[in-house]
């Protein structure tokens, strides 16, 4: 497969930033052709500049890009966005209001038979041929983003880039669209970067992807091999949801402040390892003296999720709907042994 994008030693702040505060510190990362990748991470970790980057809206400070090889960034030259042949939908689809659907998605690409043939293959495709003359002020949410990714298709492009595409659609439509994702990417042969803050649209439908916090990349993987083999205590807490724990090797005993968990004696344990494990490998029972709180309780439809607290930590755990905890109670917790519990002996930096 050859490569599509490749990222290499991307670093950026913005003029506002004096105190080498870097938005972005030596991103690496490359894309193959044909491959959908998520750019995962909270509010603020600077995705959608990542995306600005790739784009060609931002110059980078350090670091390059190149496109099928040849640069399209670096800190003294910047191909134009329109002769990248990159495609963009946003989270609030950007379709121009006063064209119908098929205007925009025609819109800059050139009138021949080839191009109308193909915009015509994109309308079918996903799914929009009947609503060719509406408006965008005519469309639902969903529709209006099968536009405006049909119209990111059309010109022919090999990359596309969606900034938060299904956010502002419902549950069923966004889940619906982001299945249909892929096998439309992989019709029209265009590799993609789907930013997103949700780590379950991440790991469902993305071939590998990206984790970013405070600018940096904390792993580059397939879903299964982070799942399998998380690089640290955040994409465990942040990607997987899953609990973690300090933990301390006394006495041939892995200890924690929930008790001793069976772990197999590892060498590389310290004062820095922690251990992680799901929601369901802990139980709560009420207690007075017990030494967490409970701070929240959560409906799901077979079983509730609490949260409860402990001076600085904080667990979550599923519970049976018969289980009569409710917020302010006291309460302990225990491990349950049968179930997985996984040493992180220290962070572990970033694999690519
Ligand atoms: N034009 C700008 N000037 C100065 N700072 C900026 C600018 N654009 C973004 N930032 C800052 O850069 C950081 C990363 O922003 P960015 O929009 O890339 O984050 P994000 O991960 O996409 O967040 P969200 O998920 O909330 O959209 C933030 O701290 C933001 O305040």
């Amino acid at each position: 497969m050859s490569t599509e994008l490749e990222v290499h030693n991307l670093w950026h702040e913005f003029k506002s930033n004096k105190n080498n505060n870097w938005v972005l510190k030596d991103i690496n990362f490359t894309l193959k052709a044909g491959e959908l990748i998520g750019l995962l991470g909270p509010s603020g970790c600077g995705k959608t500049t990542l995306l600005r980057l790739i784009a060609g809206f931002e110059k980078p400070k350090r670091g390059l890009i190149k496109k099928n090889g040849q640069i399209i960034s670096n800190n003294h030259y910047l191909l134009s966005p329109e002769r990248r042949q990159i495609g963009m939908v946003f989270q609030d689809y950007a379709l121009f209001p006063h064209l119908n659907v098929w205007d925009n998605v025609c819109f800059g690409i050139n009138k021949k038979e080839k191009s109308i043939k193909r915009a015509n293959w994109l309308l079918n495709l996903l799914d929009i041929y009947e609503f060719k003359n509406r408006y965008p002020h005519e469309l639902s949410g969903g529709q209006s983003q099968r536009v405006a990714l049909a119209r990111a298709l059309a010109p022919g492009t090999s990359l596309v880039l969606l900034d938060e595409p299904f956010c502002s659609l419902d549950v069923e439509v966004r889940s619906r669209l982001r299945s249909e994702l892929s096998s439309v990417l992989k019709s029209c042969s265009a590799s993609a970067i789907l930013v997103t803050h949700d780590p379950h649209e991440a790991l469902a439908i993305c071939d590998r992807v990206a984790v970013l916090r405070s600018g940096e990349i904390q792993q580059y993987s397939t879903p299964f091999e982070m799942v399998l083999n998380p690089s640290n205590d955040f994409i465990g807490q942040f990607v997987l949801q899953k609990n973690i724990l300090p933990i301390q090797y006394i006495d041939n005993a892995c200890s924690t402040c929930i008790g001793k968990l069976s772990v197999p004696f590892d060498m590389s344990i310290s004062s820095k390892s922690v251990c992680m494990f799901d929601r369901n490998a802990i139980r709560i029972e009420p207690c007075s003296n017990g030494s967490f709180t409970v701070i929240s309780k959560e409906y799901r439809i077979n079983h509730y999720v609490y949260t409860v607290i402990s001076e600085s930590i904080k667990l979550k755990s599923e519970m049976n709907l018969d289980t009569s905890l409710s917020i302010g109670d006291r309460c302990k917790v225990q491990p349950i042994h049968e179930k997985n519990f996984l040493v992180l002996p220290e962070n572990i930096k970033c694999k690519f």
